[in-house]
Formats: C-alpha cells, sequence, structure tokens
C-alpha cells in the first residue's frame, strides 16, 4: 500500500485562560454530562475554572480521580464508573498519562472525548491513541482509536506554571518527532495513522524541530519565570500541535522504541519523565543512523542547556549492566515496536553500543 493518511484532532485551541470558556466549548460538543478526569494537583490548578464556566454554561459533570497509570485496570475501572453516571463525553485535565486514560475511556464509551493539557511535557494530546502500561509503569501497547480528539484546549499560563521540567521534557517529546519521521520517510514506512507520510507531515516535523532551536532556550527561560512570552506560545505549540501532528502521521522509529525498552528496567530510571527518556532514545537514535558527531552535540548542548539527560548517570543507569541494555535492545527492536523504521537490521547488541556510544559523546 503506498497511500498517505493525515490525521489530526477536530479542533485546537491556545491561548492564554483559554480554560474559562471551557463550557461553552463543551457545550459546542453537545455534551450534557462529561465524565472529567484529573488527579488532586491538577484539579488544584484548573478545577475552579472549569467549575465555573460549567456553571455558566449551566452544565452537569462527573468528576473521577485519575490513580496516575494508563493501565487496563486503570481505564476499565473509569469506564464502568462513566457507564453508571450515564456521562456522554470524556474530558481529560493533566499530562500524558491521564489524557492518554480518557481517550481509552472514551473509546470504550462510545463519546467524543476533549482533551486539556495542563503541562506541555508530551504530543499525546491531539493523537488518536494512547500507550498503555502494565500498574507498574512497564510499557505494554500501542491502543489505536478511530477518531483522533473532538477538541483540544491549551491554556498556556496553566502549562507555562507547571515545572520547568515538564515543559523542557515536552521539549525532548517534540524534538524526537523531526529525527524519526526523517527515518520512516526514508524506509517508505507506515506511519502511526496507518499509511504514507504526507507533505503535510514532513513539512510540520521539520518546522517542529526548527521552531525549537529557535525558541526552545528562551522559552525554558522564561517558564522558568513563570512568564508567558510568544517564545513560550510558539514551543507550547510545537511540543503540542505540530509535534502530534508531525509524530503521529510523520512517523515514529528508532527515539520511541528505545524509550519503550528503557521502561523494562527496574530502578530510578522509572521516575524519569517520557520526555526525559526519549531525550536519551533521540541520542541513541542518531548514532544508530550515522550522524556526523558535529550534528550530534548540537543536540547534545541543546539538551543540556534544558537539564535533559544525555549521559548514563542522567538516566540513573550508571551501574547497569551491558546485559541490561541489551534487555532495553532486546524490547527496542521488537516487533511490536517501532524500530523497524529505522532499520530492521538492528539488533538489540546494536542498541546497547549506540547507548553506550551516547554516553561517551555526552561525557
Ligand atoms: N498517546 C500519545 O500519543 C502519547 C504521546 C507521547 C507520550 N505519551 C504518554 O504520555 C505519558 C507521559 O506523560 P507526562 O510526561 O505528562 O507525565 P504524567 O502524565 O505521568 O505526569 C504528569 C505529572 O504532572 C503533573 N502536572 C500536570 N500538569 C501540571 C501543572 N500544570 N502543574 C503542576 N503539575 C502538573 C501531574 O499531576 C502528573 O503528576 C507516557 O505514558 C507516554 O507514553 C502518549
Ligand atoms: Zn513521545
Amino acid at each position: 500500500m503506498s497511500e498517505i493518511v493525515f490525521v489530526s484532532p477536530s479542533k485546537y485551541i491556545q491561548g492564554k485562560n483559554a480554560l474559562e470558556k471551557i463550557g461553552k466549548h463543551v457545550k459546542e460538543t453537545a455534551s450534557k454530562k462529561p465524565l472529567i478526569l484529573s488527579d488532586e494537583t491538577v484539579w488544584g490548578i484548573t478545577g475552579e475554572a472549569i467549575e465555573k464556566s460549567f456553571k455558566e454554561e449551566d452544565l452537569a459533570y462527573h468528576y473521577v480521580e485519575f490513580n496516575g497509570e494508563a493501565s487496563w485496570n486503570e481505564i476499565n475501572r473509569i469506564t464502568d464508573e462513566g457507564k453508571s453516571e450515564s456521562v456522554d463525553a470524556v474530558i481529560g485535565v493533566g499530562g500524558g498519562k491521564t489524557l492518554d486514560t480518557a481517550k481509552a475511556i472514551a473509546d470504550q464509551l462510545e463519546t467524543g472525548v476533549i482533551i486539556v493539557p495542563t503541562t506541555a511535557s508530551t504530543d499525546a494530546p491531539t493523537s488518536a491513541l494512547s500507550v498503555i502500561y502494565s500498574d507498574k509503569g512497564v510499557f505494554e501497547s500501542y491502543n489505536f482509536y478511530k477518531k483522533n480528539p473532538d477538541l483540544v484546549l491549551v491554556d498556556t499560563k496553566v502549562v507555562a506554571g507547571a515545572p520547568p521540567r515538564l515543559f523542557a521534557s515536552g521539549i525532548a517529546d517534540a524534538m524526537a518527532t523531526w529525527v524519526e519521521a526523517r527515518a520512516a520517510i526514508k524506509s517508505n514506512s507506515d506511519t502511526m495513522a496507518g499509511g504514507k507520510t504526507s507533505i503535510a507531515a514532513k513539512a510540520i516535523a521539520e518546522t517542529c524541530e526548527k521552531t525549537l532551536f529557535d525558541y526552545g532556550q528562551a522559552a525554558y527561560k522564561a517558564v522558568k519565570e513563570g512568564l508567558v512570552t510568544k517564545q513560550v506560545e510558539a514551543v507550547v505549540e510545537a511540543n503540542t500541535l505540530l509535534s502530534g501532528l508531525g509524530f503521529e502521521s510523520g512517523g515514529l522509529a528508532g527515539a520511541h522504541a528505545i524509550h519503550n525498552g528503557f521502561t523494562v528496567l527496574d530502578g530510578d530510571i522509572h521516575h524519569l519523565t517520557h520526555g526525559e527518556k526519549v531525550a536519551y532514545g533521540t541520542l541513541t537514535h542518531l548514532v544508530l543512523e550515522l550522524h556526523p558527531e558535529k550534528e550530534i552535540r548540537k543536540y547534545i548542548d541543546f539538551y543540556q542547556s534544558l537539564g535533559l539527560p544525555t549521559t548514563l548517570k542522567d538516566l540513573h543507569l550508571e551501574n547497569a549492566s551491558y546485559e541490561d541494555l541489551v534487555k532495553v535492545g532486546e524490547a527496542a527492536t521488537s516487533d511490536a515496536d517501532t524500530m523497524g523504521n529505522l532499520s530492521p537490521e538492528i539488533t538489540a547488541e546494536d542498541v546497547a553500543d549506540a547507548i553506550l556510544a551516547v554516553d561517551q559523546l555526552s561525557k
């Protein structure tokens, strides 16, 4: 098959205080009683604005607190609650795991889904898929849906107020977009959208990287001071919209496969964010793809300026055995993952060696 496929959410809204009008947007989707999924921290930040806006529009809702893992047990628990409460839509408010869980629940309930990212930490908001983990946080699978979210609503004031580490993590997740799409295009692979990469997705992925190199450092400095500048707005869009469209319809390859591989290890690496593991995965991908040292160094310097991990010590893997790294490689090169889009010939040992090579380059 050589069809191109491009998918996207129906609507994307981003701006300061965008949350104040959430009720109006929910009403537009014809929902009368959505399920709102969030966690204690995030609801403490957003709950008041959401409640106020719902009241203004005379809307009801049923609130459920998220347990923290995008696992089938959690998805099924909340789906049952949604059924017994007869909700007619699902709204996810929070980080990537909350949003992925919300999408899975909406799919099971066959309702619409509204996504409210409260941190620009991943490119999960726009996609028609969830990343599913075990209750213990080990990567299990990608779960695909018939359609993308009906609405993605980003309040940049909320996002810029999240911990800067999450903002940097989102930059790292977004930096993988062009690296992986370029590899998928080269190998003529299918993307997560189920077809070949369109010119549109290629342009979006390329612009994503350019935006981050241009404004990433300035935006990171700004959010550290709690500012919402033009640079912050640009990077939030790159982390969320450009990266989301760019990865899903552009193609994944080595960086995310290596991220998923890292999740099989025990220990402190589980305390790293998705984006932090992806940063190291991206560097490993670039080594496997034989990029000149000068080019890889540009990425390393950029990541280091954002406090992202570039050494094994940063990953808490300085004491990992070679066998452990081969385990990461085995998971990364399994048929269930996307390493084949970089090259189907890459072995688990190749991955382990490249992980060690990144450490040498970074030190
Ligand atoms: N479906 C996709 O297309 C896709 C794409 C990329 C990543 N992902 C998934 O996303 C997940 C990672 O998401 P994540 O990095 O956001 O982590 P997360 O969802 O595990 O945690 C986010 C944390 O940030 C906190 N938080 C959120 N907003 C905040 C705010 N404004 N202020 C203070 N704290 C705030 C939350 O309470 C939570 O503790 C992984 O499971 C990954 O696989 C999915
Ligand atoms: Zn990612």
